[in-house]
Parts: C-alpha cells; structure tokens; sequence
C-alpha cells in the first residue's frame, strides 16, 4: 500500500497473509479474504504457480508472534478455469483455497461479508485497501498491515481516455488513480467498501500500472466480486 497508514491492528480481521516456504522460511506473497471458516478467497495470478502454500490468519506484523495469528495449511487450490497468467487484462484473477482445518473466529479473525452478485457500486463510494504490499513503487514490503482510503471509480471513468481505456473489463473495479494505491504485495487482498454502513468486500487486488504503482489516473484494479459470485458457490 502506497500511503495511507498503518491500520489498527486486526481492524481488518477477514484480512490474510498468503505466504510459500521459501528454503527455511515462510514469506509473505499475497493477501487474501476469509470468506468462509475453511476458504479464503484470493488472486489466480498468486496461486498459478504450485508452492508449499500457508495462510496466516489474524496478523498484523508478518515478521513477528503476536499471539493472535493461526497458521492454516492449503489443501486445495481453485484457480478460475478462464484465468489466463499471461492476460491479467482478460481478467478472472480469483482463486478460491481451501484450508486443512477450519479457522476459529474470535475477535482477531472474522468472515469478510461478500456483496450480492451482481451490485456495481456508484462513483466514489468509499472504500479501503488492506495490505502489507510495497510501501512504494519498487520499495519494500510493509512488515504492518497498512490501509489507503481509496473511493472507487465506475467503469466509464475509468476505462475512459488517459485513463485504463479498454484494459479495465466490466468484470473489474477500480478504487484510487491519486497519491495512494496498492503495490505489488497487496494482490488478492480486500477492497473494503462500505455499503449500508457496513464493510463488504467488493474486489480482489488484481493489478497497478506497470509505471508505476500510484500512477495518477491508472487506479488500482480489483477483480470485481459481485461477478464471480455464482462460481464461488459451486464450492461454498
Ligand atoms: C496492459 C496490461 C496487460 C497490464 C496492466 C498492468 C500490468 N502491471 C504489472 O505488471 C505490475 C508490475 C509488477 C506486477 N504488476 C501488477 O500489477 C501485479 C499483477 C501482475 C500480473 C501479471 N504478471 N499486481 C500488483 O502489483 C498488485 F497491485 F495487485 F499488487 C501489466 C500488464
């Protein structure tokens, strides 16, 4: 996350660490959503290449032991059957993993609220990115969790001229296009949006522009939720 702040810890409590034994360590790749006790929803583009997997359930700081995480193990990988890697344009970045036990739910770890399938939300409604991406483009990953206040932006601005144009599909939403963003890291975490007065997920980080992660007028693209409602649950 590029600006923002770091959040108070497990305010975002759906919010996980996508992380790959790397040698002797784990290390942190992508985020995630829990959306069910055993499935967390996350990036096809993190999982389309087959690593010893784990997800960290109710961190805050990824480089130490807080007490409050659970360390859950992936038994299964979903990537959605149109995901192409060498596209990320084409979209379809959403994969669903399914964990080796069930997660329990306290008050460092929660189920993030899915939107009904379907639901565009309007200009600006206001809405946060989660992350412990790079802090900067070409910078450092954030050892905190971070969040950037990011309004969305419809789809006719947004793939509009100077804009995204036609690489933003309706299948996506965008948030941000200022001073903050997500960065590399963030991929498959939330948009946290608020609906009603209540926090729902409405995208899967998905991708910035490769000038630059907070390129003015390319905002951050998610993969759009309320379109692959109905494949999530063919498993949920
Ligand atoms: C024109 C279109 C096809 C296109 C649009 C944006 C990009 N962006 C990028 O390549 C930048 C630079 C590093 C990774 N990256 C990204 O946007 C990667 C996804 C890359 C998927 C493809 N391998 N995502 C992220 O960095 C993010 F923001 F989600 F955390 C690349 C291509």
């Amino acid at each position: 996350v590029v600006g923002g702040e770091v959040a108070r810890p497990n305010s975002w409590p759906w919010q996980i660490s996508l992380q790959f034994k790397s040698v002797i360590r784990y290390r942190h790749t992508c985020g995630g959503t829990l959306i069910k006790r055993g499935w967390v929803m996350t990036a096809a583009h993190c999982v389309d290449s087959s690593r010893d997997w784990r997800v960290v359930l109710g961190d805050h700081n990824i480089n130490s032991h807080e007490g409050s995480e659970q360390y859950m193990s992936v038994s299964r990988v979903h990537i959605h059957p149109n995901w192409n890697s060498n596209n990320v344009a084409g979209g379809w970045d959403i994969a669903l993993l399914h964990l080796s036990t069930e997660a329990s739910l306290n008050n460092n770890v929660q189920l993030g609220a899915l939107p009904p399938s379907g639901q565009v939300l309007p200009n600006k409604n206001p809405c946060y990115i989660s992350g412990w991406g790079r802090t900067a483009t070409g910078g450092q990953l954030s050892d905190q969790l971070k969040q950037a206040y990011l309004p969305s932006v419809d789809h006719r601005t947004c793939s509009g001229y100077g804009w995204w144009g036609s690489t933003v599909k309706d299948s996506m939403i965008c948030a941000g296009g200022g001073r903050e963003s997500g960065c590399q890291g963030d991929s498959g975490g939330p948009l946290n949006c608020i609906v009603n007065g209540n926090w729902v997920v409405h995208g899967v980080t998905s991708f910035v522009s490769s000038s630059g992660c907070n390129a003015t007028k390319k905002p951050t693209v998610f993969t759009r939720v309320s379109a692959y409602i109905g494949w999530m649950n063919e498993y949920l």
